[in-house]
């Protein structure tokens, strides 16, 4: 790792082969950009002189486009590195813990992958028995949705149970209350910097042109909304109430280490989804639930690169906007405890996990708090951490009988 004179403990992951960006604001003061270094952030518009990081979210950085961010990435470590700047820079470092960290970018739209066999396969064994596992398309092309970029909110927002509609196999109606079968999906996102025009796909080959980062992403999941409603136009309520991310973006350029070809793709994928180089990505999830490690997901095995599914969701012609945010969907592996959602962890609740001292658990529980965690290669052999997205649930607001 290149040495910086910030104290950063090398084996934390936050040195200056890192360099996340997020939104913190420093006490009583206004939101701005910054980077983290060790347990600092670094205020960029005190530290660079430029207006662009006074903000309260990463947008008008990220339009500035990828030889813009190069040379901020740049010039950031130079004045980390070089002990010559420390007199001027040490002014704008803030200690994390006297920091408030918030949205770090304005999402525009919001894309949920299914890019992960395993996911996939387990999802359609459990909601779908009578047929094959995997659906027909699933290997032709990287199945997405549409979600609802009003509700995705930062690390740390509690999240309220939902309520709705929900119908047993076994049931003869539907009935209305809080879900009873919370989840989660740990999950990667992907944060758009540059917009396209309308009418012109984006290849895999331009990815990086496109994509600033990387964050963390939990797509919060009712299993009995989404069972019952999701016939045949796909997610809908069961996921639109909220879904978290982590504060910090780790910029691509931090993760050339990480890059790894995707598993064998059979069939070979069309024309336009093959890849000239590979975006697989090395990273290792954690999930922590109440504090205990209940899963531990690795994302190099995900089927689908980022770079096929930006190509697969511009490929009709549809634009992308500074801000878009498109997500991985659910990390699993296919080893006892790689699983990133509870309904697979625990096969539909069948059978639970037994947490340490406490009761045996299924589904979420009101005051349970989920953190997910990451970390990845960096150059020199160590690793960079992605900081984490936690949440903790609330109980429902509704009424138990509608
Ligand atoms: O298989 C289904 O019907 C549903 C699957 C999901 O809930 C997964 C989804 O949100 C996409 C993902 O996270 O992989
Ligand atoms: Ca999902
Ligand atoms: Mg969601």
């Amino acid at each position: 790792m290149s040495t910086t004179w910030v104290p950063v403990v090398a084996e934390a992951g936050f040195g200056v082969d890192n360099l996340p960006y997020g939104v913190f604001s420093p006490q009583g003061q206004a939101p701005r950009v910054g980077v983290r270094i060790g347990d600092h952030v670094l205020d960029l518009a005190d530290a660079l002189g430029d207006e662009v990081f006074a903000r309260p979210s990463l947008n008008p950085f990220l339009e500035t486009g990828r030889a813009r961010w190069s040379e901020v990435r740049a010039r950031i470590r130079e004045l980390l590195t070089d002990e010559s700047h420390r007199q001027v820079v040490e002014p704008a470092l803030h200690p994390l813990e006297r920091v408030g960290l918030h949205m770090p970018f304005a999402v525009a739209d919001f894309v949920d992958f299914y890019a992960s066999e395993e996911h996939a396969s387990n999802l359609g064994r459990m909601f779908r028995p009578d047929t094959e596992p995997l659906l027909p398309n699933w290997k032709h092309l990287p199945v997405g949705y549409h979600g609802r970029a009003g509700t995705v909110v930062p690390s740390g927002t509690p999240i309220a149970r939902p309520c709705g509609q929900r119908k047993a196999p076994g049931e003869e109606s539907p009935t209305f209350g809080p879900s009873t079968k919370l989840d989660i999906e740990a999950e990667v996102g992907f944060v758009v910097g540059t917009g396209s025009r309308l009418g012109q796909p984006v290849p895999p080959k331009d990815f990086a042109e496109h994509v600033f980062g990387v964050c963390l992403v939990n797509d919060w999941s009712a299993r009995d909304i989404q069972a019952w409603e999701y016939v045949p136009l796909g997610p809908f309520l069961g996921k639109s109430f909220a879904t978290s991310v982590s504060p910090w973006v780790v910029p691509l350029e931090a993760l050339a280490a990480a890059r790894v070809a995707t598993p064998a793709q059979d069939p070979e994928p069309m024309d336009y989804l093959t890849e000239s180089e590979p975006w697989g990505l090395d990273l290792q999830l954690e999930v922590e639930l109440n504090g205990q490690v209940v899963s531990r997901p690795p994302y190099a095995g995900m089927y689908w690169s980022p770079a096929q599914m930006l190509a697969h969701m511009t490929v009709n012609g549809a634009s992308l906007r500074t801000g878009d945010l498109y997500a991985s969907g659910t990390v699993s592996g296919e080893a006892a405890g790689t699983r990133g959602s509870l309904i697979e962890l625990t096969w539909n609740g069948t059978e639970p996990l037994q947490l340490s001292g406490g009761q045996p658990r299924t589904f979420l529980a009101d005051g349970d708090t989920v953190s997910i965690s990451a970390t990845a290669p960096a150059e020199d052999g160590g690793r960079i951490g992605f900081g984490a997205v936690t949440g903790t649930i609330r109980a429902a607001e509704c009424e138990p009988a509608g």
